[in-house]
């Protein structure tokens, strides 16, 4: 981006001309969200283009930020649509029009008339191994058979010289394949899924890509429906995404891109933060914000050694004096929040705090309080039982996503358990059981739902098995459905010996809006008045010693994500360190707890 044409603007700035295509770059707590929500209010008063079918979609990275949109948005006006990427190509692009995509010999590439929703991708090593064809090519490499579960995991779809080709993300499963595998191999594997109108989030790109790419005159449909697109997080596009966008905007929508290229942290999801960078559109207009109103200056202050010589110099926008950032030395994982809490005791910050790590392993370690991680819970239940893994997998979702008091989505969540083929037969582990209105599938996902808040203590305490069985006899027998019996065979051995809270413990929820301990990715987009971001890692430290905002890999970024989430007090905890290191944290103004 040339300096010279960029306008600096802040939070405030109401934009006269609504039509006209932008982009807006800005750090973290610059008041981005604060702005769009401002902007698309602007519009629904000022725009002459917009009724009933002609809308602005508000397009965000997460469900939780759809609702955040939302519910700041304080108004209920069917001309604005916020959704996830995913939601809004599967609403718009793929659900009506994926009948039209075909294979060579002129069949439907999907099962469109099962086709009910999109789902995360939970490998299959049993599909493969049930199809004749796919069994006999992992028959022949014996290091295919033992890794086939992780490859399947890491498949993704990637722009590759122009085509989309599917194929794992990370360079070891890629070097596990090696010229083991082929492509066609995958794309075979996710048939199977596609045959039963199984599509999942990956897909809806691709999809999407391969009908606007065909069929140029859809592209004009979503765009009359339409007029203005704002993208919210978008240094997190993907060059499937990105032209997607543009061909809408070349049939004449406004479209509004807003990000930071320093908080772009999903390359593992094939992001690319120079197509946010170089994002350019027939006359939009670019602008910068410059303040960040969310944290106080001794945290902007780090926040801007980590940022290095860019063209985004944040400006602290509160006055008053902040609390010392600190660092809390640890050998035991147990004693690191204790200390934490009682520095925010002594400083009197009695709302809300997070505390924020890398990964899903380190999350778990901190709620377990443990040194052991038990995650593999989950791939063991999946490999025991994929059916029930899932089951159990959708109620316990939706139970915990109650406890946040997010009824709707919960519900969304419950109503997977019920996915019927077209002729209503419920799929997965019920016997012979059908449900043909889809009414009643949602009061079913409601009861359900009940069932699950006020059994919820009872439940904890018993075995998988039991409460699996119980479900069973409790709730479903009430409505004349029947689960498949567990009385013998792998699935019931391992729920025998298995609580439900352990399984609830390790219950990896997409997304959550209340919890206290969080990856860096989850909490993206959130701010707390005090943030305590967990080192797992002693190397890790150097991401603060010596940092590279525009590093390939999203190291250096997804600690200024994380410290970047705190309000007025930031506390970082790290493993014993040496003197050395100890030294360089009092230079960057960070004290030692003890
Ligand atoms: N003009 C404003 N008036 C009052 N409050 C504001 C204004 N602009 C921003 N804020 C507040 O500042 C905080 C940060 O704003 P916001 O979350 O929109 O920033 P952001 O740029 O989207 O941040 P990030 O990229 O870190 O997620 C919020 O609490 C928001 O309500």
């Amino acid at each position: 981006m040339n300096r010279e044409n960029v306008i600096e603007i802040t939070s405030d700035y109401v934009m006269e001309d609504v039509d006209c295509n932008f982009k807006i770059i800005a750090g973290p707590g610059a008041g981005k969200t604060y702005w769009l929500i401002n902007h698309i209010k602007n519009v629904l008063k000022n725009s002459k283009k917009l009724h009933i079918v002609a809308k602005i979609a508000c397009i965000t990275y997460t469900n939780v930020a759809v609702e955040e949109i939302q519910d700041r948005l304080e108004i209920n006006d069917d001309r604005v649509e916020v959704s996830t990427i995913h939601s809004f190509l599967y609403k718009n692009v793929v659900k009506p029009y994926i009948y039209l995509l075909k294979d060579d010999n002129g069949e439907c590439i999907v099962n469109y008339q099962e086709l009910g929703g999109h789902d995360e991708h939970v490998p299959s090593k049993g599909k493969v191994m049930l199809n004749k064809e796919l069994c006999a090519e992992v028959k022949k490499r014996k290091r295919l058979e033992t890794s086939l579960i992780q490859i399947l995991g890491d498949l993704d779809w990637s722009f590759e010289s122009g085509k989309i080709v599917l194929e794992p993300r990370h360079d070891w499963t890629k070097r596990a394949c090696g010229k083991l595998i082929d492509t066609e191999f995958f794309t075979k594997y996710k048939r199977l899924f596609w045959d039963e109108g199984i599509i999942h989030h990956e897909d809806v790109l691709y999809f999407s890509y391969n009908i606007l790419k065909k069929y140029s005159i859809i592209r004009n449909f979503i765009s009359a429906k339409y007029p203005y697109i704002f993208i919210d997080e978008f240094q997190d596009t993907n060059p499937i995404q990105t032209q997607i966008i543009k061909w809408i905007g070349e049939q004449g929508s406004i479209i509004g891109v807003i990000g930071d290229p320093a908080q772009s942290i999903y390359k593992f999801q094939g992001a690319s933060r120079d197509d946010f960078i170089k994002f350019n559109l027939h006359n939009q207009k670019d602008y910068i914000m410059t303040q960040n109103r969310r944290s106080t200056k001794e945290i902007i202050n780090l926040l801007s050694h980590m940022r290095g010589e860019d063209i985004i110099k944040q400006s602290c926008y509160r006055k008053e004096q902040g609390k010392p950032i600190y660092y809390i030395e640890y050998e035991n994982i147990k004693e690191v929040e204790n200390i934490f809490h009682e520095i925010r005791e002594e400083f009197c910050l009695n709302k809300d705090y997070c505390v924020i790590t890398p990964s899903n392993k380190a999350v778990s370690k901190l709620k377990s309080k443990t040194n052991q991680c038990n995650s593999v819970i989950w791939d063991e239940i999946y490999k025991k039982d994929l059916d029930r893994g899932r089951l159990l997998e959708h109620i316990f979702s939706a139970q915990e996503i109650a406890k946040e008091l997010r009824y709707e989505v919960a519900i969304k969540e419950m109503l997977k358990v019920f996915k019927t083929d077209k002729d209503g037969n419920l799929k997965g582990c019920f016997r012979n059981c059908a449900i043909t209105s889809k009414l009643l599938k949602r009061s079913l996902a409601v009861a359900l739902l009940e069932y699950m808040i006020n059994n919820m203590e009872t439940n904890m305490e018993k075995s998988v098995l039991n409460f699996y069985n119980d479900l069973n006899d409790e709730f479903f027998n009430q409505f004349d459905l029947k689960l498949t019996k567990a009385s013998r065979g792998a699935f019931k051995d391992f729920a025998e010996t298995l609580q439900v809270k352990e399984l609830v413990d390790n219950l990896k929820l997409k997304e959550e809006k209340k919890a206290t301990i969080r990856t860096i990715h989850k909490a993206k987009g959130a701010e707390f008045q005090s943030v305590l971001v967990f080192i797992e890692n002693i190397n890790d430290i150097e991401y603060l010693f010596d940092p590279d905002i525009n590093h390939e890999e999203d190291n250096s970024r997804l600690y200024y994500v994380a410290f970047s989430r705190a309000e007025d007090f930031l506390c970082i905890a790290v493993p014993k360190m040496n003197k050395k290191k100890s030294e360089r944290m009092n230079k960057l103004n960070i004290k030692c707890s003890n």
